[in-house]
């Protein structure tokens, strides 16, 4: 079932309920960068999400150079940011949470 690309208020409303993410108009998307306390850190971070993205059949797009991790959630199917993103954000927010993530 498709899931509808958000626009106007029911994306401002999105964005304020997610403060550590930045939007990007030009790819309808929302983009946060981690650090954590090593490359260890940074993977089982990684591996947590990827489990997830695959129940949820949605993934992220995300780059990883040593402790950083960079991350940009759309969705593809609809061209722009749906509620699969902002679940997949805040699933994220939380596995960053627990695995001592912090502003890159
Ligand atoms: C066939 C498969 O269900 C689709 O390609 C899924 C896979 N994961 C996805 N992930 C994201 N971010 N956007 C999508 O539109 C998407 N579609």
């Amino acid at each position: 079932m498709p899931t509808p690309k958000l626009d106007g208020a029911a994306l401002q409303e999105a964005l304020a309920a997610l403060p550590a993410w930045t939007f990007d108009p030009a790819r309808h998307a929302i983009r946060r960068a981690l650090r954590f306390a090593d490359f260890n850190a940074a993977f089982a971070f990684m591996t947590r999400v990827a489990l997830q993205a695959e129940r949820a059949d949605h993934h992220p797009e995300w780059r990883n150079v040593f402790n950083r991790v960079e991350i940009v959630l759309t969705t593809h199917d609809a061209g722009g940011l749906t509620e699969r993103d902002l679940a997949l954000a805040r699933f994220i927010d939380a596995a960053a949470a627990a695995l001592g993530g912090r502003p890159a």
